[in-house]
């Protein structure tokens, strides 16, 4: 079996994979802490022949984690971020400070479609873009639906959104302080992403598939306009193109991976913005 871990700053996510089969076994999320305990937190390392990480935790948690795993398992894999990658380049001045789940997702999104914008819901909203040549932009970080709700101060924290809420409901006016908050903070996501995904593809002159991951991607994504894709192993596609364990990895398969959603044409999305700039 194959452990991989993709460690955020709310939940470190696991699943098992057979390494035989290429099949995902099971997973499971933890809110991410300071101890990762074996075990208790993921099953039976006892059948895990390799590990590949993902962590964007504090240093003191992974070194915690690898350290721990090195003794029981015979390979663990630490995903970093580099100047260079499966034919991407990573746009950051100083490519090692690139959150390694957005690497991740950058690579699996070039992987399987080429240019892409890579959206990444979790603590934070993360939305980078690569252009078909492989060239890695940069990005946008904004806090996430929970983040945002929490900064508030309202007292609505633990009134979370439906996940399977209507965009057209999430888009009213509130009549309640939670639904004013919930409201509020959807509206602030999904315009952002919206917006700077028309922007980005503006300004480079191409129309890129979008993808979607993270905890808050689903009720995201009703709100994007876009065509995109939910690709919820997103970042774990990023390990697999990294690191190809199984036969499927190394033929260059990804688990999990959505078809790849056709763009708009560009012109339709400069109409859209230049339409949203009259207003
Ligand atoms: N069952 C859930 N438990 C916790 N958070 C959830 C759940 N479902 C959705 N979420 C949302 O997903 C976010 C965490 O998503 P995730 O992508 O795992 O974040 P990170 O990678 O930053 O840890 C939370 O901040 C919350 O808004
Ligand atoms: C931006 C992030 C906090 C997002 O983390 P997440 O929401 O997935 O927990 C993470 O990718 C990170 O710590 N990045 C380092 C800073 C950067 O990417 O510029
Ligand atoms: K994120």
């Amino acid at each position: 079996m194959i452990l991989d871990l993709d460690i955020g700053n709310t939940l470190s996510k696991w699943r098992l994979k057979d390494a035989d089969s290429s099949e995902i076994r099971s997973r499971g999320a933890v809110w991410t802490r300071e101890e990762w305990r074996p075990g208790a937190d993921i099953p039976d390392l006892d059948v895990v022949e390799a590990v590949r990480i993902s962590s964007v935790a504090r240093r003191a948690v992974l070194e915690e984690t690898v350290s721990l795993l090195r003794r029981r398992v015979g390979t663990v894999h630490v995903a970093r971020s580099t100047a260079e990658a499966l034919g991407v380049t990573n746009g950051y001045e100083e490519p090692g400070r690139l959150g390694v789940d957005r690497w991740m997702g950058a690579l699996a999104g070039y992987q399987l479609a080429g240019g892409c914008c890579a959206v990444d819901c979790g603590s934070a909203i993360t939305v980078d873009f690569v252009l078909p040549g492989g060239r890695h932009l940069g990005g946008y970080i904004l806090p996430g639906l929970r983040l945002m709700k929490e900064s508030l101060k309202l007292g609505t924290r633990n009134v979370a959104i439906d996940p399977d809420s209507e965009a057209e409901e999430l888009l009213e006016p509130g009549r309640r302080t939670v639904e004013a908050v919930n409201h509020g903070i959807y509206m602030a996501a999904v315009s952002a992403v919206n917006r700077i995904y028309s922007e980005v593809c503006d300004q480079q002159g191409v129309a890129l598939p979008m993808m979607l991951t993270g905890g808050d991607a689903r009720v995201v994504s009703r709100g994007i306009q876009v065509p995109h894709a939910v690709w919820p192993d997103m970042v774990y596609g990023g390990l697999e193109a990294c690191f190809p364990l199984t036969a499927a990895e190394r033929a260059g398969r990804l688990s999990g991976a959505p078809r790849v959603p056709s763009p708009v044409a560009l012109e339709k999305i400069r109409a859209a913005l230049a339409f949203s700039m009259l207003l």
